[in-house]
């Protein structure tokens, strides 16, 4: 039988890779999977407290790990880490297992996005959106380089993106 194919959403820190990724999943019949989610079900913390203990360090190895399982499996969604698209091994993975998709958007946004939830540790100190602006600079390039398609999340609710990537991406 053919093999079925994944989708991996990359982005950064409210692009809405969960949000969408769930919509895209549900649209598609596939299974929905995000690789912070399954960092905490198998670590049983948060990810805050993994900074915490471990430092970034040993987060992005959790991350590794995790995104290396999960993309052994065929016909899933699977909302990536803001950030682990720094890790050279991770792209080569994603690329070769599946289709990628960069949900872009901009600096207003992600801090909009971002602002009422506590959960992402990169975001606790410092003005959020020189963070952001920050990590963009560095990462934007990663996303593009990764990417087999690029969609604009800015003026559509979660579920209007994730119908415009079922309408645009080749999945067969
Ligand atoms: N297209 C959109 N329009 C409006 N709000 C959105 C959109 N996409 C996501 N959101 C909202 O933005 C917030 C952040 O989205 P989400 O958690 O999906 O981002 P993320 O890319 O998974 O971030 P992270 O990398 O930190 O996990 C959520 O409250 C979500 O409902
Ligand atoms: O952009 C990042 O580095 C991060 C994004 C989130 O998805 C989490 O993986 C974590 O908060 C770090
Ligand atoms: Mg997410």
């Amino acid at each position: 039988m053919a093999e079925k194919r994944n989708i991996f959403l990359v982005g950064p820190m409210g692009a809405g890779k969960s949000t969408i990724g769930r919509h895209l999943a549900d649209e598609l019949h596939l299974e929905f999977f995000d690789s912070d989610q399954e960092i905490e079900r198998r670590t049983g913390a948060d990810i805050a407290w993994i900074f915490d203990l471990e430092g970034e360090d040993g987060f992005r190895k959790r991350e590794e790990n995790v995104i290396y399982d999960l993309t052994d499996k065929q016909g899933i969604v699977l909302a990536t880490g803001g950030g682990s698209v720094m890790n050279k091994d991770v792209r080569n993975r994603l690329s070769a297992r599946g289709i990628v998709v960069y949900l872009q958007t901009t600096i207003d946004k992600q801090v909009a996005r971002t602002q009422r939830d506590k959960r992402r540790p990169l975001l606790q100190h410092g003005e959020p959106e020189t963070v952001l602006r920050e990590l963009a600079e560095v990462r934007n390039p990663l996303y593009e380089e990764v990417a087999d398609y690029v969609i604009d999340t800015d003026d559509q609710s979660a579920r209007a993106v994730a119908n415009q990537i079922v309408s645009k991406i080749d999945l067969f």
